[in-house]
């Protein structure tokens, strides 16, 4: 699948500070124990590139952003960013947390309660050395960036925990850093405020060409952020590559569960996505994407009712499809979907989940056609990660 690979020649904005092309990537090598827990991990991040860690709980993620961050000691390990040595344990070498150039934006915002939204955003530059009057200037920039500029005297307290979030995120950026570590940064928020706070980040990512990694749990995350999916279980990297080819074919456990949802590429329309062969997904675009954005529309499989004879009425998608598998998930049976000769070719590998008395009820085996029926408001259409070039 191509739908999300990183167009090639992508060129970078030059930042204020560096060009980002003298920043270069993220190189680390981290061997760490924590109790009887062990993290054994390579990763690289090219410049400019978005990599998304997912992994189960307890799998390492935060021990190795902290790791990259500086606030743990690993026992072996090198890491370079932008081809400066940040950590060698081979020499000793143990760049501080405040002189790695590494941004880090958690969950929560962590901001200082007594500070305004600016000196909470100028924070990070003035850590850096900057003078006052210019970090006080580029945190009112990150301020506009991520849309709060009128709230920069306002003090956290003040504040919703979508705004105190977008401080945070100007805070981080304000320092130009080389990296920026993203750790479930929308986790905390409530489900109305996520969209725009991820909205407003995946922009300042792409037009800034910010080297990224990010760790979460959520895989509409890492299909709107990423360029690249780094899967953990255990400590070690289980399986990695192009977001969208980790999820059409999933290799680890975990993958595959949390690939577990229907992914259509094509591109935004006002009425949800329009495929490459020129059908239409009927779906609700997500307040991120624009007409014509590079899209991807999502749907739950149980969301997808399934008939034997083609459905009359209401829902406004159905296609035509060949049962290719029927996969026992615990409770459900998924039903594997091949496409048909006239049919649309997104319908290769679509999922439905149903009860085991809907199978036997339609009295289904592989090799069968088969109709599948989504209703638009089950349907989801989200941008998906493009550079700008
Ligand atoms: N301070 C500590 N002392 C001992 N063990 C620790 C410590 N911190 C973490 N661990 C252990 O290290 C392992 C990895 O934890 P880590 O927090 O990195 O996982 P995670 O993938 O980020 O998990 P989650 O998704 O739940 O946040 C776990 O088994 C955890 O119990």
């Amino acid at each position: 699948m191509s739908w999300f690979r990183r167009r090639p020649g992508a060129t970078r904005v030059p930042s204020e500070g560096h060009p980002r092309s003298e920043r270069g990537g993220l190189a680390a090598r981290v061997t760490t124990r924590r109790g009887g827990f062990t993290l054994d991990v390579e990763l690289e991040v090219a410049p400019g590139e978005v990599v998304a860690v997912l992994g189960p709980n307890g799998s390492g993620k935060s021990t190795l952003l902290g790791t990259l961050a500086g606030l743990h000691r690993p026992e072996d390990a090198r890491i370079t960013v932008g081809g400066r040595t940040l950590t060698d344990t081979a020499d000793g070498t143990a760049v501080p947390v405040h002189r790695r150039r590494i941004g880090l934006l958690s969950q929560q915002a962590l901001l200082f309660p007594h500070l305004t939204a600016r000196d909470n955003a100028a924070f990070g530059p003035r850590c850096a050395g900057r003078p006052r009057r210019e970090a006080a200037a580029a945190a009112r920039r990150r301020l506009a960036d991520v849309g709060i500029g009128e709230l920069e005297g306002r003090r956290p307290a003040e504040l919703s925990g979508g705004q105190a979030q977008r401080v945070a995120i100007a805070r981080a950026l304000a320092t130009e850093p080389d990296l920026l570590l993203l750790d479930e940064p929308f986790a905390a928020l409530d489900v109305d405020a996520a969209p725009a706070v991820r909205s407003v980040l995946r922009r300042l990512v792409r037009d800034t060409g910010q080297t990224t990694l990010l760790v979460t749990h959520d895989v509409v995350d890492a299909v709107v952020l990423a360029d690249r999916l780094v899967v953990v279980a255990d400590g070690h990297v289980v399986e990695q590559g192009p977001t969208a080819e980790v999820l059409a074919r999933p290799r680890s456990a975990f993958a595959a569960r949390i690939a577990g949802l229907d992914l259509v590429p094509g591109v935004a329309a006002a009425d949800g996505l329009r495929t490459p062969e020129g059908g239409t997904v009927h779906g609700v675009p997500t307040e991120e994407v624009a007409p014509g954005e590079p899209a991807v529309a999502v749907f739950a499989p149980h969301a997808v009712a399934v008939h034997r004879d083609r459905p009359a009425g209401s829902p406004r998608n159905v296609l035509p499809v060949r049962l290719a598998a029927l996969e026992p998930q615990g409770p459900i049976v998924r039903l594997r979907a091949a496409s048909v000769p006239d049919g649309p070719p997104w319908a290769e590998g679509l999922a439905a989940d149903v009860t085991p008395a809907a199978v036997a009820e339609l009295d289904v085996e592989p090799g069968d056609d088969l109709w599948f029926a989504v209703k638009a408001t089950e349907v989801a259409v989200h941008p998906v990660r493009r550079r700008r070039s």
